[in-house]
């Protein structure tokens, strides 16, 4: 795999990400840690919850019932949390191993600087000083700023705002083969992953200020990409009256601006809502807008569950079959119209677009090797910091179901009807003890969707 190519393309390359950062304070979960939280609120009573299944963590019930929820299915998942009162709950109960950088924005950012892209603007419209200094110590990662009403482009860990609150999530990483009891019931965490508790304090807004927003034409200009998330963040009402309606107005405009001198190609990065309805604009009214769209397998089950598809979502949720995947893939491509649409899953990647597309399949393939040699970089090195490090994803294998996947792909492909698209595939390369696994998605989607862009460039039609 020539990733070498990959990066000599990027130093020539510049991305503008947006909306969403925060610090990720990260708790190993431990088999007796589990056990614990079961005893202190009774079996029963988590079972119980568990049904009613909350879509926010309003107490700490509704958190355990989540977790346990979440490790039961070994997907990945975030639950929102407004309440700040729990902050201390969650402190008396846990000690964090570590806190990184995280949201969409946090991570993608200190990547690509890291892999010596040309530029990387990154915006955040809270940027408090332990925030800002998070990010890497580059000179190509800046952040967006005006002086003397001219669009002024600050070095990232600079341009904090004292007055700036930080927003802290929660991560609970927990390991495959974990087990705990439930009642009568003996448990076995499948899947390694994350549960995140999704910190949204009032001050929280996903949106560009009012400051930068004259200059997102001039932005989409300088750059090659745009990479977009944070959406999930997004309420339902605010104290002044607001409403989700109200900012998602603004993210489309804010495409529209980005794209208005010139049809940057605009990525959106999905990230779990549990909000349905919230949900459901997300993807009817931004995914027109972008060109390409990344998200994980429990996430397009949770789409197609919003958009009319409930039955093929529980078959996905519950079975994981590539061709169910495959099915889906195309509903939400053709139904967005969407230029290429990115799932990653525990043991491939995929990509579906139209067969019209100017890349080949092998062009398409190489653009996921990348990424999966991305993630198994950061994912057995913690971070991955500079080109040279990608030696070490390299040299980890495909995962053990990685020929059965190629298998049942090519069954899928000769029993459903994909005359019309280009689909392509490979297995994840994954790293048996993970230093940690949350942010591997985004670095998945970051290496796609650049190296994607590179190769449209190479070949002189982007
Ligand atoms: N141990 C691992 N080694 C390499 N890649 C992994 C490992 N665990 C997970 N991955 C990859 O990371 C992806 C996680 O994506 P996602 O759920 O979107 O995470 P996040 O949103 O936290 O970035 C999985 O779909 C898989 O492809
Ligand atoms: O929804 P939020 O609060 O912006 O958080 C996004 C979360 O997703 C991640 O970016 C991983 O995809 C985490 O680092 C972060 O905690
Ligand atoms: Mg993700």
């Amino acid at each position: 795999m020539d990733w070498q190519g990959f990066v000599k393309d990027f130093k020539e390359m510049a991305l503008y990400l947006a909306y969403n950062t925060n610090v990720d304070a990260i708790v190993y979960l431990k088999e007796d840690m589990v056990q614990r939280l079961i005893d202190e609120f009774g079996a029963e009573g988590v079972k119980k919850r568990i049904e009613e299944y909350p879509r926010q963590i309003d107490e700490p019930l509704d958190f355990v019932a989540r977790l346990v929820h979440a490790l039961k299915t070994g997907k990945p998942n975030a639950v929102p949390m407004f309440n700040q009162e729990l902050n201390s709950w969650f402190d008396s109960h846990f000690k964090y191993d570590v806190e990184r950088i995280g949201g969409q924005v946090g991570i993608i950012a200190n990547l690509l600087a890291n892999l010596n892209f040309k530029q990387v603007i990154a915006y955040s419209p809270i940027l408090g000083k332990k925030q800002a200094e998070m990010f890497v110590d580059r000179n190509n990662l800046l952040y967006p700023t005006v002086e003397h009403e001219m669009l002024a482009l600050k070095k990232a860990r600079e341009a904090y705002r004292e007055s700036d609150p930080v927003k802290v999530n929660r991560i609970f990483e927990f390991r495959k083969g974990m087990k705990f009891k439930l009642g009568g019931d003996l448990i076995e965490v499948p899947h390694s992953g994350r549960f995140i508790v999704s910190s949204r304090p009032d001050e929280l807004r996903i949106e560009t200020k009012d400051d930068i927003r004259p200059f997102l034409p001039k932005i989409g200009e300088m750059v090659d990409g745009v990479i977009l998330s944070g959406y999930q963040g997004i309420k339902k009402f605010y104290p002044d009256g607001k409403t989700a309606d109200y900012y998602l107005n603004r993210a489309k405009r804010d495409i529209e601006l980005l794209k208005r001198n010139r049809d940057v190609k605009v990525h959106v990065e999905f990230a779990s809502i549990q909000d349905k309805e919230l949900r459901k604009k997300v993807v009817r009214e931004i995914f027109p807008l972008a060109d390409s769209v990344g998200m994980d397998e429990a996430e397009i089950a949770h789409i197609l569950n919003v958009i009319g598809y409930p039955e093929l979502s529980d078959r996905i949720f519950n079975y994981n079959r590539i061709e169910d995947v495959v099915l889906g893939g195309k509903i939400i491509l053709d139904e967005t119209n969407l230029e290429i649409l990115q799932i990653h899953t525990i043991y491939y990647i995929m990509y579906i677009t139209r067969s019209s597309n100017p890349l080949s399949e092998k062009e398409l393939r190489s653009s996921l090797e990348l990424a999966t040699i991305l993630a198994a970089t950061r994912a057995s090195l913690g971070d991955v910091k500079s080109p040279q490090d990608l030696t070490v994803g390299q040299k980890v294998p495909y995962n053990e179901q990685g020929e059965y996947v190629k298998l049942r792909f090519e069954e899928a492909r000769r029993r459903i009807r994909t005359r019309g698209y280009k689909i392509v595939i490979t297995p994840t390369r994954l790293v048996k003890q993970p230093v940690s696994t949350v942010g591997l998605g985004d670095t998945i989607s970051a290496g796609a969707f650049s190296s994607y862009l590179a190769l449209l460039k190479r070949k002189g039609v982007y």
